[in-house]
């Protein structure tokens, strides 16, 4: 595990920008966003849609390149590193989960939440022992050898939540994870992840429309009209 550079912060970006090309000209979503994560601080992203959520939480997990501006990510700057070591970077210090979970259908629970150890130096009992633990700390040690067609919607957030976690990153990256859940089911996984935070220190960002989500989670961004700021109105 990297230690987190001498800001001590885990996410610290630097007027970050980012702009696509769109033809003969230039579509920039926003050219100085600057944003820093404590370790075991959690952070909601809110904001309308196509107002760069997405495009900024890629940045962070080092799947895009920006612009302009300097991203540390526990004090290495990864988009600078060359696409090999970044994705080693990754997969040691990052976790990830989208709306949709993304498991494979072929494999058990179990299976799916190893799968990020194959990069790392664990022996094969190694991961198995901390995929069964990580899949009891979200409620499914009962259902390691389900596949994901035999598991409810919130039991599959779940197994993409301890995926993310396999590895103990320092920081998860989270795109809409309640988005697809009906609200009983999105309140649990919340609830989760809320315990999580409280116990394992991991720092969370987490892009929602759940305004309430995000209030309950604790600090809460805007990201409206290119420019990010703390949302007093949502944080608790
Ligand atoms: N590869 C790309 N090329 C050009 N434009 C892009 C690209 N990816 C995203 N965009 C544009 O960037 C803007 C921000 O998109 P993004 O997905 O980050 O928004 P968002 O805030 O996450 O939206 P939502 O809440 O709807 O998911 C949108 O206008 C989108 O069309």
């Amino acid at each position: 595990m990297n230690d987190q550079g001498a800001s001590g912060m885990v996410i610290d970006c630097e007027s970050i920008g980012r702009t696509y090309r769109e033809g003969p000209g230039k579509l920039t979503i926003f050219s100085d966003i600057s944003l820093r994560v404590a370790a075991g601080e959690t952070v909601s992203i809110v904001g309308s849609s196509g107002a760069g959520k997405t495009t900024l939480l890629n940045l962070l997990g080092g799947l895009d390149q920006p612009t302009s501006g300097d991203i540390r990510i526990c004090g290495e700057r990864i988009h600078r590193l060359s696409e090999g070591r970044r994705a080693l970077f990754r997969s040691r210090n990052l976790g990830f989960v989208y709306q949709f979970h993304h498991l494979l259908p072929e494999f058990t629970a179990l299976e799916n939440v190893m799968m990020p150890c194959a990069l790392g130096q664990q022996s094969l009992k190694d991961a198995r022992e901390r995929a069964r633990s990580i899949l009891e700390q979200v409620g499914l040690g009962d259902r390691l050898a389900h596949k994901p067609a035999e598991l409810s919607g919130g039991e599959r957030q779940r197994v993409a939540i301890a995926r993310a976690l396999v590895n103990d990153p320092q920081c998860v990256l989270m795109d809409e994870p309640t988005g697809n859940l009906d609200e009983q089911t999105a309140n649990s996984v919340q609830a989760m992840i809320e315990s999580l935070r409280d116990r394992l220190g991991t720092a969370f960002v987490v892009v929602t429309h759940d305004t309430g989500m995000a209030r309950r989670l604790g600090r809460v961004m805007r990201l409206e009209q290119g420019q990010l700021h703390e949302d007093h109105e949502v944080a608790p």
